[in-house]
């Protein structure tokens, strides 16, 4: 099954995501950059508040999983240990760090700052020339022998060009390949819009996650989130996936 991961900023998000049923809520600030952390007060109130809306909102469903993007390799440092427990995921970007040494320094740093139950998400930029980083299939590979779980392509720039800009279906379908050996799932983000998925799906290339956050908001990714938006997204990624 295909999941769909959205990006919120602040309380009023996060019962609309919860409302519409999406699988992973990550908090991010999207005007300040790809992964760009909330104020920490924002993780605990969602932390706290989680049950009580899943209980009211929408019992019958799974309990959507908490993400939290925590900046770049300069800023996680001074956030991370504020994340609560219960966000199951964390992702910090790759900015800058252009040696398979200093990726494997940072995992191994902010591993040691995240409780048992946060699993670090391995990131790529699909724009890495611009972001002066490892490329993806470079952080997928590194990814996978250090027994990571998940893995993300994102963009760094957002311009609006989308990953599938930067990166061929050759590209998309190597970094599925690497993700499959490990084992591990992957996710694809970078300002997607939902006819890329339908363009994924036919050149045979099926992410085991969406990331969205421009596509579901009104006007741009710092826009509001818009609730017909998000459910076209919501019923698009909960379709089976066509098969070749
Ligand atoms: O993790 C997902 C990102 O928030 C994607 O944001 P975007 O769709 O605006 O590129």
């Amino acid at each position: 099954m295909t999941d769909l991961l959205v990006s919120v900023r602040d309380d009023s998000e996060f019962d609309i995501a919860v409302a519409a049923g999406v699988a992973i809520i990550d908090f991010k600030e999207p005007s300040r950059g790809a992964l760009a952390a909330v104020e920490p007060a924002i993780w605990q109130s969602a932390a706290k508040r989680l049950p009580h809306l899943h209980a009211n909102d929408a019992p019958h469903r799974t309990r959507p999983l908490l993400s939290a993007a925590l900046g770049e390799p300069e800023d996680w440092q001074a956030v991370i240990r504020r994340l609560p427990d219960a966000f199951q995921f964390a992702k910090i970007g790759p900015s800058g760090i252009d040696t398979a040494r200093e990726m494997k320094r940072l995992w191994g740093e902010a591993a040691l700052h995240l409780g048992a139950t946060t699993e670090l998400v391995a990131v790529a930029y699909a724009d890495f020339e611009a972001a002066h980083c490892l490329s993806p299939a470079e952080i997928f590979q590194l990814a996978g022998q250090s027994g990571f779980r998940r893995c993300l392509v994102d963009t760094f720039t957002k311009d609006g060009r989308s990953t599938t800009d930067h990166l061929s279906y050759a590209g998309l379908r190597e970094l599925g390949e690497i993700a499959s050996q490990a084992s591990m799932r992957w996710a694809m983000a970078g300002s997607l819009r939902l006819e890329i998925v339908d363009d994924l799906e036919t050149q045979g290339i099926l992410p085991d996650c969406y990331a969205v956050r421009g596509d579901v908001c009104q006007h741009d990714r710092a826009g509001n989130l818009s609730p017909l938006r998000l459910q076209q997204w919501v019923d698009r990624v909960s379709l089976p996936s066509r098969k070749r």
